[in-house]
């Protein structure tokens, strides 16, 4: 996957857009554990949302989670400068926010992505919540927005058609690329799929490039 320090073929101004940091990635993708930790983090959040465990195990499960924030508290670190969001190599780029999903294609003619949704992703009646697919797609149209060599860009608007709904534990597709570009607008779009093409949702959103200073 292409990266902003790797690009060839940008706008000249592409770094001075915006008051954005210059993020790079972590060519590591955290060192040798992070995977690790991210994926544990990622279970137990699929475990805090579906199991209902005596007050005993709940105190201890809480101190348990209480030390492991006291053990990583002390190396908070600025923006762009932690593994989360950086790398690239792996799911969701490291970071627990982000869909735990897997970039395929990422160029100047869109970006594809796999994945699941998880227990910790479920709305009601075993389907995946409706604000996850925002997200997905949010995430997804600034990585087409940077694989395209458009300058940093923030999203103007997002709009989503829930067709079908979204199963959790299923291998999903999430394809998007770039329509138009008017000026500083990039308009773009996105199709959420089953493997074998069923359309599950779709999207549209307005990327707008920043000026100068802007955050
Ligand atoms: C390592 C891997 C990395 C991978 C990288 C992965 C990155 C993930 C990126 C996620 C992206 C986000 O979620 S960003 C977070 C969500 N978005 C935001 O918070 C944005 C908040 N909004 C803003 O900051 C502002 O609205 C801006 C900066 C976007 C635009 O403000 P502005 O500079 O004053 O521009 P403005 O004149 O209003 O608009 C410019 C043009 O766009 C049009 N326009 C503006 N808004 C709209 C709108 N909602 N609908 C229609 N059109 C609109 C205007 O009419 C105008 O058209 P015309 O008159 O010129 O024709």
């Amino acid at each position: 996957m292409q990266v902003m320090t790797e690009h060839t073929e940008r706008d000249g101004d592409y770094e001075h857009h915006g008051g954005f940091p210059v993020y790079a990635a972590d060519p590591d993708n955290g060192g040798p554990h992070f995977g690790r930790l991210v994926e544990a983090l990622r279970t137990v959040q699929d475990l805090a949302v579906s199991t209902a465990p005596p007050p005993e195990v709940i105190a201890q499960a809480a101190e348990q989670a209480e030390a492991l924030a006291a053990l990583l508290a002390p190396y908070t670190a600025p923006e762009g400068h932690y593994p989360a969001g950086r790398s690239v190599g792996l799911p969701g780029r490291g970071s627990l926010l982000m869909l735990p999903w897997t970039v395929e294609k990422f160029d100047r003619t869109g970006v594809r992505s796999t994945g699941v949704f998880r227990r910790y992703h479920m709305g009601g009646n075993g389907a995946a919540h409706g604000g996850v697919l925002p997200l997905l797609f949010d995430d997804l149209f600034g990585m087409i927005t940077h694989a395209a060599g458009r300058p940093i860009s923030r999203t103007g608007y997002l709009h989503v058609n829930y067709r079908k709904i979204t199963p959790l534990e299923t291998p999903l597709v999430v394809e998007g690329r770039v329509d138009r570009v008017d000026g500083r607008k990039t308009f773009v779009s996105a199709r959420l799929t089953e493997p074998d093409g069923t359309l599950l949702a779709d999207a549209e959103a307005l990327m707008i490039v920043l000026l100068p200073g802007q955050p």
